[in-house]
C-alpha cells in the first residue's frame, strides 16, 4: 500500500513542473527540459511504484481469501446435527465459493481504492490549499453533498447485496439437489417442470442483480455529476482569478490537475461503495458460519482413557432429535441398558423406532444428555470426540462411497495400511470375488458416490471400510438390507470370528439376522420392549416372536414363488 501510496506522492509533484512549464512559455521563455524530463522520470517512478504495490495488495487479498477458506472448511468439517438441518450444502458452497470471493475483491481491490484514492485525495488536497487557498475553500460546501448522496445509496447497496447473495445461495441449493436427486427427477419424467422451477429462481437472481447494478449505476452517475458540478464552478471562478491576473496560468492548470486528484476517488464512489458493501454483507454470511459453535466437542475437563475395552451402559437415555426443536416424539424414550465387551447384540425395530439414533448416540454423531451413554464405565461426554470416534466405528445405513479408487475407499481412515489388510476385509464382507472380477481390482474408480457399483456392492465396500479398522466397538447400521439372505449368512459367520472379544451391535429388521446375536434387544416407539437371546425371546412369545412369524411366512411365500416360477419371481 506504501508503494502505491508513494506512486501517488510522486504523482502530485507532477503538476508542480506542468506549472514551471506553462508559465515559462507564457512569459517566452524556452527552457523546458528541465520540467519535461523531470515530469517524465516521475512518470517512470510512479509507474514502476504503482506496479509493485497493486501486485503485493492483490497477493494479499488472495492469501486472506485462502486463510478464511480454509478456516471456513475446518469449521464445516466440525459441525453437527443442528448445524447440517439449518443449511444446506448449496447455501454452504455459495457462501465458501462467491462471498470468499467478494471477500478477496473488497481486500484486494477496495482497500487499494481506500486508502490509495483517499490518500492521493488529501494529498491533492494540501497541494491544491498551496497552490490557491481561496479557490480551494470553494469546494468545501460540496462536500457533505458527496456524503449523503453515497450515505443514503450505500444503504440501499448493502440490502440489495444481501439479498443477491441469497439468490446465489438459493440457485446454488437447487442445482445441488436436482442434480442429486436426477434419477428421481427422470424416473418421474419431471425434467421440464424442475427447468421451470430453476427458471424462476434464476429470472427472480437476475433482476436482483439487475437492481444492485442499477444502483451501483446509480450511485456512479450521480457522483459524476456533483464532481462536474464542482469542476464548472472552480474552472469559472479560476478563470476569471487568471483574466484578473491574481493567479498564473500554470498555477491554474496545476490547480485542476490536483482537482481531479482530489475528485477520483468520489468519482469512483459506486464501485468502491458497491465493493465494500457487497464484501460487507458476504463477510457477514462468512461470520453468521464461522460464529456456529460446532455442537459436538470437547468437555473442557475431558481425558482419554488408555484402552477402550468396548463395555458399554446406557442410562435412562431419551433423546429428541434437534430439528424437532424440542417438540414432537422423543427418538430414543428411557432406554437402559448394558452391554458387555465382546458381545454381539443386534437391534430389531419397527421402522422409526430409533435404532440408529442409539447407534448415532454411542459414535457421538448426535450428543447424548450427560450421563446417559457410558464406554468402559466413563460418560462418554467426558471423552475426546476423537477418542470415540477412533475407538468406536460406525457403517452406516446409508452407504457413501468418495470418488476414489475401491481401496482407498475400504482403507479411508488409513491410506497407508498393507494392500492384504484391505484384501481381508473384503473378503470378510463378501466383496473379494467382485473386486477380482473388476479391471483394475483394488485400484478400480467407483465414481461419485460409487456410482458404478450396484447398491449391495457399495454396501459391502462400506461395511469392509468398517471392518478393516479392527475397533474396539463396531456399530452396523442395518447394512445387510441390500444383500441376499446366503450371502448375510456368509458375512456373517465371518463376522462371528473376526470380532471375537469385541463389542458388535448391528441392527436389522431381519429375524434372519438377529438370530446370530449373543443377545437380541427390540425397540419399540424409542423404548427397549425385549431382551434376550433368539430362543428366549421366541418362547416368550411378544414382539420378536410375531416378527419371526410374519417374516418366515414372507419367506415361504417367497421359497414357493421360486419354486413355481423356475427362479423367476
Ligand atoms: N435428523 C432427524 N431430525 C429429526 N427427527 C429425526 C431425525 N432422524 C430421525 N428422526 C426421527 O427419530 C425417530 C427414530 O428414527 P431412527 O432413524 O432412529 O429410526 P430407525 O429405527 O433407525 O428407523 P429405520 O428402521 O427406518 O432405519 C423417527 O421418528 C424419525 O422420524
Amino acid at each position: 500500500m506504501s508503494l502505491i501510496n508513494a506512486g501517488r506522492l510522486l504523482e502530485a509533484f507532477m503538476p508542480l513542473f506542468l506549472k514551471m512549464g506553462i508559465d515559462r512559455i507564457a512569459v517566452g521563455d524556452m527552457r523546458l527540459a528541465v520540467p519535461a524530463l523531470a515530469i517524465l522520470g516521475l512518470m517512470v517512478l510512479r509507474y514502476i511504484a504503482f506496479n509493485l504495490g497493486r501486485r503485493y495488495v492483490r497477493e494479499v487479498g488472495v492469501d486472506a481469501a485462502f486463510d478464511l477458506r480454509q478456516r471456513l472448511y475446518w469449521h464445516l468439517e466440525l459441525q453437527g446435527p443442528r448445524f447440517f438441518s439449518r443449511y444446506t450444502t448449496g447455501d454452504l458452497m455459495a457462501r465458501a465459493i462467491n462471498d470468499i470471493m467478494l471477500i478477496r475483491q473488497l481486500i484486494g481491490m477496495g482497500t487499494r481504492l481506500l486508502f490509495v484514492l483517499g490518500f492521493s485525495g488529501i494529498i491533492a488536497f494540501i497541494f491544491m490549499f498551496y497552490q490557491s487557498p481561496s479557490l480551494t475553500l470553494l469546494l468545501l460546501p460540496a462536500l457533505p453533498v458527496f456524503a449523503v448522496i453515497g450515505w443514503v445509496i450505500a444503504k440501499k447497496i448493502f440490502t440489495q447485496s444481501t439479498q443477491v447473495q441469497e439468490g446465489f445461495s438459493s440457485l446454488s441449493a437447487q442445482v445441488q439437489e436436482n442434480l442429486n436427486g436426477i434419477r428421481t427427477i427422470q424416473t418421474h419424467a419431471q425434467e421440464a417442470r424442475e427447468t421451470d422451477r430453476f427458471a424462476a429462481s434464476s429470472d427472480h437472481y437476475a433482476k436482483n442483480y439487475y437492481k444492485l447494478m442499477s444502483l451501483n449505476s446509480g450511485l456512479t452517475s450521480a457522483m459524476l455529476m456533483a464532481t462536474g458540478f464542482t469542476t464548472l464552478i472552480v474552472v469559472g471562478y479560476g478563470g476569471l482569478q487568471v483574466v484578473e491576473g491574481v493567479i498564473t496560468l500554470g498555477t491554474f492548470t496545476a490547480f485542476i490537475f490536483y482537482l481531479n486528484m482530489m475528485l477520483a476517488p468520489i468519482k469512483e464512489g459506486g464501485v468502491m461503495v458497491t465493493l465494500f458493501q457487497r464484501g460487507g454483507s458476504a463477510a457477514a454470511r462468512i461470520f453468521e458460519i464461522l460464529d456456529h459453535e460446532p455442537e459436538i466437542r470437547d468437555a473442557p475437563d475431558a481425558a482419554p482413557l488408555d484402552e477402550i475395552g468396548g463395555a458399554i451402559t446406557l442410562n435412562h437415555l431419551s433423546y429428541v432429535h434437534p430439528a424437532a426443536n424440542g417438540e414432537g416424539w422423543p427418538a430414543l424414550n428411557d432406554v437402559s441398558l448394558e452391554i458387555r465387551k465382546g458381545e454381539m447384540i443386534a437391534l430389531l425395530g419397527r421402522v422409526g423406532s430409533g435404532k440408529s439414533t442409539l447407534l448415532r448416540l454411542i459414535v457421538r454423531l448426535l450428543d447424548p444428555p450427560p450421563g446417559t451413554v457410558y464406554l468402559d464405565g466413563r460418560d462418554i461426554r467426558m471423552l475426546p470426540v476423537s477418542q470415540v470416534r477412533s475407538e468406536v466405528a460406525m457403517v452406516p445405513q446409508d452407504p457413501f462411497l468418495f470418488a476414489t479408487h475401491i481401496a482407498q475407499n475400504i482403507s479411508y481412515d488409513n491410506p497407508d495400511r498393507a494392500t492384504e489388510e484391505v484384501w481381508r476385509a473384503a473378503e470378510s464382507a463378501d466383496l473379494e470375488a467382485t473386486i477380482r472380477r473388476f479391471p483394475h481390482r483394488l485400484e478400480t474408480m467407483v465414481g461419485e458416490r460409487g456410482v458404478t457399483l450396484s447398491g449391495g456392492q457399495k454396501q459391502r465396500a462400506s461395511l469392509a471400510r468398517g471392518l478393516v479398522r479392527e475397533t474396539p466397538v463396531l456399530l452396523l447400521d442395518d447394512c445387510f438390507s441390500s444383500v441376499d439372505t446366503e450371502t448375510e449368512e456368509f458375512i456373517l459367520s465371518r463376522l462371528k470370528t473376526l470380532r471375537q472379544g469385541r463389542t458388535t451391535l448391528m441392527v436389522s429388521h431381519r429375524v434372519s439376522t438377529a438370530r446370530h446375536a449373543d443377545r437380541i434387544i427390540v425397540l419399540d416407539e424409542g423404548r427397549v420392549a425385549e431382551i434376550g437371546t433368539h430362543h428366549e425371546l421366541i418362547a416368550k412369545g411378544g414382539l420378536y416372536a410375531t416378527l419371526e412369524r410374519q417374516q418366515g411366512r414372507r419367506d415361504e411365500l417367497v421359497q414357493t414363488l421360486t419354486e413355481t416360477t423356475g427362479g423367476e419371481a
